[in-house]
């Protein structure tokens, strides 16, 4: 089974939290970036060739920045050197305010059957300050060209809390917002300060004004029981969908499964190798001219690393690790490698046992990278 993650590094603005690979979309050669992406698909298949690619996510960046025209090529493109089951999960990111009907029948024609928006929140001032460019009323217009161009509301929305200058009461509104919508599947990160953006500077200055950690574990808190009060139901750290709605594509991450990175930034890991391509777009373009692929960097992974990450990954789901699925995969008994770490994990109500599955607690789940740590094989 491989999946494909396809990146497009553009954007119309620069949100001030950002740190993924992109760049400003004007000026840049977006045709031949299409093009080399093309180009880097059919290298990467002949390679390592699928009979079926499982599920494809294009993200970014923002691909929804392309025009019709460019869409139309990279998606037509896409199906012609990728085998892909239509009706197989392909999710396309989408920044409010960019799809058009004209986009969303280019989309849907390709077998497009998801969109995951990066919504935010739906507080215009939270976001004017976090470099958005989008409105509350913005979302509603699109949902509403979304139901027209018939994609059913097989919608994802993202929304960020702990922004600055977030109080409580704006963010249970803009949970009462998102979940009136009554989409199948809705993703809440907690702001991360990364390194390079412009609030981690504004930080240094000493001017940005984050809620303190006790008011972001509420928020989630409430987050979660909002979601769950609407039938959506928490079956990862950040993500929570109505049932059978959760995203396959990323379930094939967390399963520690294989998947091709194409596009620039983007990882990959195909044959227990992990891969990263070049980030800066000419660095990109430069080896697909002539004719290499553009990879910066593998790992190859020993197999005591794909137990280890098997862990780290599959805990991150609520149902957790399956027993049965890593003896399988590793030909190994589970309790072999790990049954002497559990008892004490155990104790700690840290992590549970349930029907084959290993699962971090409650308690667990709020300590994640700490419980993962004691995976770790020496
Ligand atoms: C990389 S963006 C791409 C999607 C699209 N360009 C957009 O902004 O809607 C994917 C998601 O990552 C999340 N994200 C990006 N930077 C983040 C940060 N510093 N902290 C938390 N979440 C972040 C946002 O929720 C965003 O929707
Ligand atoms: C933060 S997640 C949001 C997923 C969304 N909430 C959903 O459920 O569909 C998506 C972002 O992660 C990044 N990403 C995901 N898979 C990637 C990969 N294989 N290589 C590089 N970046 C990746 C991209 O920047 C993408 O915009
Ligand atoms: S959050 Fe999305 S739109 Fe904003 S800079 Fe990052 S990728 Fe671009």
């Amino acid at each position: 089974m491989t999946s494909a993650y396809i990146h497009i590094p553009f954007c119309e603005h620069i949100c001030y939290y950002c740190d993924f690979n992109k760049v400003m979309l004007e000026g840049q050669p977006v045709d031949e970036y299409v093009q080399s992406l093309l180009k880097e698909i059919k290298m990467t298949l002949e390679q390592f060739p699928t009979d079926n690619t499982e599920t494809i996510y294009i993200g970014g960046g923002t691909p929804t920045s392309l025009t019709a025209e460019q869409l139309d090529v990279l998606l037509a493109g896409i199906r012609e050197l990728m085998p892909f089951k239509d009706g197989n999960e392909f999710t396309v990111e989408a920044n409010p305010g960019d799809l058009t009907l004209e986009k969303l029948n280019v989309m849907s024609s390709y077998g497009v059957n998801r969109l995951s928006m990066g919504v935010q929140s739906f507080d215009d001032k939270l976001l004017k300050k976090i470099g958005r460019k989008h409105s509350a009323q913005d979302v509603y217009d699109t949902m509403k060209v979304i139901d027209k161009a018939g994609f059913g509301n097989n919608v994802s929305i993202d929304l960020i809390y702990a922004l600055p200058g977030q109080t409580m009461a704006s963010f249970e509104d803009t949970l009462k917002q998102a979940l009136a919508l009554d989409l199948p599947h809705y993703s809440l990160y907690s702001l991360i300060l990364e390194n390079q953006t412009i609030f981690y500077n504004w930080a240094r200055q000493g001017r940005l004004d984050l809620p303190p950690e006790d008011v972001e574990g509420n928020m989630f808190e409430r987050a979660a029981e909002e979601m769950e009060k609407h039938g959506k139901k928490q079956y990862e750290i950040s993500n929570f969908s109505a049932p059978g709605k959760q995203s396959q594509h990323n379930l094939v991450y967390w399963n520690n499964e294989h998947y091709y990175g194409l596009g620039a930034g983007a990882s990959g890991y195909l044959n227990q190798t992990r891969y990263k391509n070049q980030g800066p777009i000419q660095h990109y373009l430069k080896p697909l001219r002539e004719d290499r692929l553009p990879i910066r960097e593998t790992e190859e992974l020993t197999t005591k690393n794909v137990m280890e990450e098997q862990m780290f990954l599959g805990l991150r789901k609520l149902k957790g690790v399956s027993i049965t699925e890593f003896n399988r995969k590793f030909g190994r008994d589970f309790y072999d490698v790990y049954g002497k770490i559990l008892p004490q994990l155990e104790a700690q109500d840290l992590i549970q046992l349930k029907d084959d599955h290993i699962a971090l607690t409650k308690h667990g789940l709020i300590l994640g990278n700490e419980v993962f740590e004691k995976f770790l094989i020496d």
